[in-house]
């Protein structure tokens, strides 16, 4: 499934999002994503990024500003039509229990009337599951299978655009590891566009092109990997680049030998 052309590019317009009284959780933030990139949104825990991230799927409504998918205001289509385009991975996956994994993995073509066809079967190979899994329930998978079946499941409509919010939260230093490096292969392989939220900024470093840090619902940086790693970026984002810094020379060596 080679990509003819990049995903879409986003842009966000002065958005604000206020809550309750008191600093917004996202303050008045514009910038552009070239179609085709990777980009990693990182912070310190309630800086804002999976409010900003939530924007572009409309699953929070801005209270100033807009975002837009190739120049097209978010709002310009019905909800369904939009998040469609849209595969939406996050923590804990929210597979349904009760439904077998085909059934899961098919779920957003069955809500959209479309046929299932072979998609389960080409979806389970994409994520490079064996394909007998797929009669069995969530629960008798690990923790990084279901993770993947997640992100079949956000691909299953071919969408173009991918939001990912702490994705591999909750997995294990070594299948964190080995799902990032997929992830990273299947926006390459499909030529996706792809936002990913992270916390860990050793993760951002190792699979975006362009990393953006936020404070205070701000982006405070908007680096890439290299620069960050070369002191760029200011007090915040080499905050965060200090924690996995000890990794630093691995890092770069892997960023060298893509
Ligand atoms: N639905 C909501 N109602 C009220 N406040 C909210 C809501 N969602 C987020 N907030 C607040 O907005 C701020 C930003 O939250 P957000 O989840 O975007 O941060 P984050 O950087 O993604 O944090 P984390 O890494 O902990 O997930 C926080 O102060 C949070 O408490």
């Amino acid at each position: 499934m080679p990509a003819e052309t990049p995903g879409p590019s986003v842009a966000f317009h002065g958005i604000t999002k206020r809550f309750r009284e008191g600093p917004p959780a996202v303050a008045d933030v514009s910038l552009e994503i070239a179609g085709g990139c990777f980009v990693a949104l990182v912070g310190t825990s309630g800086s804002g990024k999976s409010t900003l991230l939530k924007t572009i799927n409309r699953l929070v409504q801005p209270t100033a500003g807009h975002v837009s998918i190739d120049g097209e205001d978010v709002t310009a289509r019905p909800l369904p039509q939009l998040r469609r385009g849209i595969g939406y991975v996050f923590q804990n996956v929210g597979l349904f229990p009760h439904l077998t994994i085909a059934e899961n993995i098919a779920l957003p073509l069955r809500i959209a009337g479309d046929a299932v066809g072979d998609r389960v079967g080409a979806m389970l190979d994409l994520v490079e599951l064996p394909r007998d899994i797929a009669g069995r329930l969530p629960a008798a998978l690990s923790g990084g299978q279901r993770q993947r079946i997640g992100v079949a499941r956000a691909l299953v409509a071919n969408p173009r655009l991918m939001l990912m919010d702490e994705p591999f939260g909750a997995l294990d230093p070594v299948t964190r590891d080995s799902l990032g490096g997929a992830v990273h292969a299947l926006h390459a392989r499909l030529g996706l566009t792809t936002i990913m939220v992270t916390h860990d900024m050793a993760e951002a470093l190792l699979l975006a092109d362009r990393v953006l840090v936020m404070r205070a619902g701000r982006i405070v940086a908007d680096e890439t990997p290299d620069a960050l790693l070369a002191g760029a970026g200011g007090d915040a984002a080499q905050a965060l680049v200090a924690i996995p810094r000890g990794q630093a020379e691995r890092l770069a060596q892997v960023k060298a030998a893509r």
